[in-house]
């Protein structure tokens, strides 16, 4: 029983991290996971409910597609639900799917399979009635979607009407759902972020995304000037066509007007699909535009209908997911960064090269023994790839492209900011100096940002030169700015000077939680900022305990007990704190607390998604009472896997009990966007 206990608690962890990341990857369109490792923890979770079906719940990331659509777009049912893909990393995981398909369908006959790449970006689903387009959806979250029809009219290859015979004497059917995957293509995407840059905004992260974003556009004409472009794979009744296989589907498609993948092969059982996989994985860097796999379908469709899916994949298809990419480039020469703790990072700088979807000119060569190890000479035709699918990585030095003798990297011995003697700290080196100008502008920028104090307007270049003019040396002059001397500033105006002093200004009643991340506390991450402000409530009261009171609160450890306890003993941090303490920063009031849940009073019972502790600081910070024994007078029961004893009795005293995503509905229709919120933190 403790066995299922232990592996019950590590599913509803799964759970919870898969339902963060999708948060971040479809709402938010900015993951914290890379793909490789979102993948690694959902089969971790696959083959967990496969094992223990027990443990499976109805809201597992497992059996859902996506995300919710977002608020700001009219919603779309979807006639028929559009589903996702399982995944292959391997030929042993084509063999298994095949393996799987003879089972369910009794047969040791070969089967035909289609293969098409899967091009990486994002699915939409077009409604054709009487052979015109009625609209166009994103999947959202498979079931309903966002309306998108005025952000695709202009796409080359997705009609508007269809023609009303096809040649051959095809007709086309009444109603007509069709599928395709919208993307930008690699050259579309440069350019796009060259734009971006040109206006100051930030560069999309990929391909991908930009493709997101321009689709969720509401603004049509922005879309429009970006060059969209799709691919049709598919509809939701193909039968209704006339059509007897997913080969003639695609032709059937591409007659009635629809773009498709010209690259696609049939082929005679998975092994003869090998060369094939080989071929297009090599040809992937050569596309203008992204493919992370190729699609494996079951040709026949009288078979799809005998298969049939899961709630969120069809057991017909297969999705070969293509190794990580490794790219060629040569090293143009190290940069090192001091970091806002002295630590010396050495960079790769590279001539850039498009590497899974996003350019990469720099990558990180972590510390001088990894160079060393490497032999790197600058020069080098080097291999790079993106380490866990995110961060760039110098992984191999071509020893045999080395034409002329290249002398070997000779690591600095001092500070490239200020000069000052690198020291040696385990495999790193670091600049000791506490007063280095790189280290006081990574600090500053730090302090800035927007995990931290998020003050607008003070971007690091903005930074830079008020450290240049000498109008700041340490974070307590920000506060001492007047508009006066921002304004002869170069790309400082009057108002903009205003503007930039109030939004110092207003900084100074950051939550606690803030000034501990902008402090830059060892260890000190949002989450921990948080659980020590809501735990202490002031500077002050965290400055007086001693390490066994932080390492008393749940989630904080031994070793962040103690470095957060000693970093605030040290005379430059109190200093720091005393300076601004006397500015008005950090008025010591923890996280303003809503009352969107005041009067509710909950009772947790059974193993939930996430530990008991966290769910109930969350509805406690929502103004919400949460309780450990059930009485007339609460409100909610939230009940998770394998409740106790709580159970019973509310259901004997009549009150309500919800289950995870009874409470999750809750809190949506209470607190709307700040659920949303509430999710993710
Ligand atoms: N990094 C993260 O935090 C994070 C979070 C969520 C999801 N993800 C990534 O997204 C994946 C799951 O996302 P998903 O559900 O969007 O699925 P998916 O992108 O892996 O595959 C399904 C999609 O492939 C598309 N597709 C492209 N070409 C196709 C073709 N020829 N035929 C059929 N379909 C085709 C369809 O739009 C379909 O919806 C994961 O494997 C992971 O890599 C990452």
């Amino acid at each position: 029983m403790s066995d299922l206990r232990a592996l019950a608690a590590r599913a509803a962890a799964l759970r919870a991290t898969l339902r963060e990341a999708n948060y971040r990857y479809y709402v938010l369109q900015d993951p914290e996971l890379s793909d490789a490792e979102w993948d690694r923890l959902f089969h971790e979770l696959k083959r967990l409910e496969e094992t223990h079906p027990e443990l499976r719940t109805p809201d597992s990331p497992t059996q859902r597609v996506g995300a919710p659509p977002q608020a700001s777009f009219a919603a779309v049912r979807h006639p028929h639900p559009m589903l996702s893909l399982d995944n292959a990393f391997d030929l042993a995981g084509l063999e298994e799917f095949e393996a799987r398909l003879k089972r369910v369908l009794a047969t040791d006959e070969e089967i035909a399979y289609l293969a098409e790449l899967k091009i990486d970006g994002l699915s939409i689903n077009l409604l054709y009635e009487g052979g015109v387009l009625v609209w166009a959806a994103t999947r959202g979250d498979g079931v309903t979607g966002e309306d998108v029809t005025f952000n695709v009219l202009g796409v080359p290859g997705l009609p508007q009407r269809l023609p009303e015979a096809l040649p051959g004497g095809g007709r086309v059917p009444e109603v007509l759902e069709v599928r395709g995957e919208l993307y930008l293509s690699r050259a579309e995407f440069r350019r796009i972020n060259e734009e971006r840059a040109a206006a100051g905004e930030p560069p999309f992260k990929n391909p991908r995304n930009a493709a997101s974003g321009t689709i969720r556009q509401l603004d049509p004409r922005v879309s429009a000037g970006r060059k969209l472009q799709v691919f049709f794979y598919g509809v939701a009744e193909p039968r209704a066509l006339g059509v007897r296989t997913q080969s003639e589907l695609l032709d059937w498609l591409a007659a009635a007007g629809f773009r498709t993948n010209p690259l696609r092969a049939r082929a005679r059982g998975i092994a003869a699909l090998e060369p094939l996989i080989a071929r297009w994985t090599a040809l992937r860097s050569t596309l203008d535009y992204e493919a992370d796999g190729v699609v494996v379908k079951v040709d026949e469709l009288a078979l799809h209908d005998e298969l049939g899916s899961t709630a969120r994949a069809p057991r017909w298809a297969v999705a070969y997911k293509f190794p990580a990419e490794e790219v060629e480039t040569t090293l143009l020469g190290v940069s090192l960064g001091v970091g806002r703790t002295g630590k010396i990072t050495p960079v790769a700088e590279l001539e850039p090269r498009l590497i899974e979807g996003t350019e990469v000119s720099r990558a990180t060569l972590h510390n001088p023994g990894f160079i060393a190890a490497l032999d790197l000479r600058v020069g080098d035709r080097v291999m790079v790839h993106k380490s866990g699918g995110i961060i760039p990585e110098v992984i191999r030095v071509l020893t045999e492209a080395r034409t002329a003798e290249l002398p070997p990297y000779v690591f600095p011995e001092t500070c490239p900011a200020c000069g000052e003697a690198l020291i040696e700290d385990g495999a790193n080196v670091r600049c000791v100096n506490l007063a280095c100008p790189a280290q006081v502008l990574a600090r500053l920028s730090h302090y800035a940002s927007r995990g931290a104090m998020d003050i607008a307007g003070l971007s690091t270049k903005t930074l830079q030169k008020l450290l240049d003019k000498g109008l700041i040396r340490t974070i307590p002059d920000l506060y001492d700015l007047t508009p006066e001397q921002l304004t002869p500033l170069e790309g400082f105006g009057e108002r903009s000077a205003q503007n930039l002093v109030a939004a110092i200004a207003r900084s100074k009643t950051q939550p606690l939680e803030r000034l501990l991340v902008a402090l830059g506390l060892p260890h000190v991450g949002a989450r921990t900022a948080q659980l020590l402000a809501r735990a202490f409530g002031s500077l002050e009261a965290l400055q007086a305990a001693d390490t066994a009171d932080l390492a008393a609160l749940p989630e904080v450890g031994e070793t962040t007990a103690r470095a957060v306890h000693d970093a605030l003993q040290q005379p430059a941090l109190r200093a720091l704190i005393g300076e601004l303490r006397a500015r008005g920063v950090g008025g010591g009031a923890a996280a303003p607390r809503s009352d969107r849940l005041k009067g509710l009073t909950f009772v947790l019972t059974g193993t939930l998604s996430e530990p008991r502790d966290r769910l109930k600081e969350r509805l406690e910070a929502l103004g919400a009472r949460v309780a450990s024994s059930v009485s007339k007078k609460t409100s909610f029961v939230v009940a998770g896997e394998d409740p106790g004893s709580k159970l019973d009795k509310a259901r004997a005293l009549g009150v309500p009990v919800l289950d995870e995503a009874g409470l999750a509905a809750l809190l949506a229709a209470r607190l709307g966007e700040e659920a949303l919120a509430l999710e993710s933190s």
